[in-house]
């Protein structure tokens, strides 16, 4: 990558007490020319700050810790990827500072580029999503929050189209590989750009407008072994005298199920699921008849997937506003 006469150098910083620390810096704001300095600070005296949006930051004083800073020639070989990262030391009114900078440089001979591959053609175009009440401050994606609360990302989600469609615009795309925004095949036809849905899935009809909807509609979720958040117990998260109505009909267990063995079981004629991966699979090599209620992400698509491509399941279709699935649940499990 740095070339065959890739270089190290080592510079050695001495920053001497300074009764001024308010008019002298110690080093000026800079990013680095390297590909990347293996930086050792003085892990008694700090002064070097870094600068990220608009704000300087202090770096921690630690013991035999390197620091390592991206440099400017990472930021051109990796097509902006990785940014070098802009720095400065501050000085100190008593003690002196010491640091010790080594410098991995590319080849001087060489001429720095994006590297080939894949990695020449990215750019990363932010999207900011809005808040939305529900939404904790600060989210940038699902993983930021947990399942529970991802019906609101999906309502700021789908308040970034005219985001979204201005990056089309600006930056006119061949294709458009996406996942579960229903009105990314709207944009796309809109700005004559083909589309990809992810791979794995049927190519036509895959999203519709209540998709999103479908994400919505249940606000409980167990996971088996696990109790939803803020019960300790499964049998403590269900609706009161749930245990008891069902008594002698069903059963409510908290732990580890073999669910395959279940559908095996010649008591059981249909299988009821949201459709996760695993489910998909093993009502696929069951005997039962499969009826889908989907939740959430890839459950969505493997409902459409075994409903309308392979047409070996009935999805509940109807979804009341107020949650109540009892007639559609009933009709779809009659129908088979
Ligand atoms: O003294 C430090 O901690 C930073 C030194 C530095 O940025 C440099 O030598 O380029
Ligand atoms: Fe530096």
């Amino acid at each position: 990558m740095c070339g065959e006469n890739a270089t190290m150098e080592t510079r050695f910083n001495m920053y001497p007490p300074c009764p001024r620390v308010d008019n002298v810096l110690g080093f000026k704001p800079h990013a680095d020319g390297s590909a990347f300095t293996f930086l050792l600070p003085d892990k008694n005296a700090e002064g070097l700050q870094f600068l990220k949006d608009g704000k300087w930051y202090k770096a921690p004083t630690l013991q035999d810790t390197f620091l390592i800073l991206v440099g400017d020639m990472t930021e051109i070989m990796s097509n902006g990827i990785y940014k070098s990262v802009i720095h400065r030391v501050v000085t100190n009114k008593e003690k002196e500072r010491i640091s010790v900078a080594t410098f991995c440089n590319a080849d001087a001979d060489k001429e720095i580029q994006p590297i080939d591959g894949p990695v020449s053609e990215l750019r990363f175009h932010p999207i900011t999503v809005p808040h939305v009440d529900g939404l904790p401050a600060g989210t940038e994606t699902p993983s930021d929050i947990p399942v529970t609360l991802w019906k609101f990302f999906t309502e700021a989600f789908d308040l970034t189209r005219d985001q979204v469609e201005a990056a089309v615009r600006a930056l006119k795309p061949d294709l458009i590989l996406f996942d579960l925004a229903h009105w990314i095949p709207e944009v796309a036809r809109e700005h004559g750009v083909k589309r990809v849905p992810p791979p794995g899935y049927p190519s036509s009809k895959l999203y519709r407008a209540h998709d999103a909807h479908a994400l919505l509609s249940f606000s409980v979720y167990y996971k088996s072994g696990q109790p939803p958040k803020g019960a300790k117990t499964i049998q403590e998260a269900l609706p009161e005298g749930f245990e008891e109505r069902v008594k002698g009909r069903g059963v409510v267990w908290g732990g580890w199920v073999q669910q395959p063995l279940i559908l095996a079981h010649p008591s059981v004629g249909c299988f009821v699921s949201h459709c996760g991966f695993g489910s998909m699979w093993e009502s696929l090599v069951s005997d039962c008849q499969i009826v889908l209620l989907p939740y959430l992400v890839d459950q969505v698509l493997n409902t459409r997937l075994l409903t309308e491509e392979l047409e070996v399941s009935v999805e509940v279709e109807e979804k009341k506003q107020d949650g109540s699935l009892k007639e559609s649940l009933s009709d779809a499990i009659t129908c088979l």
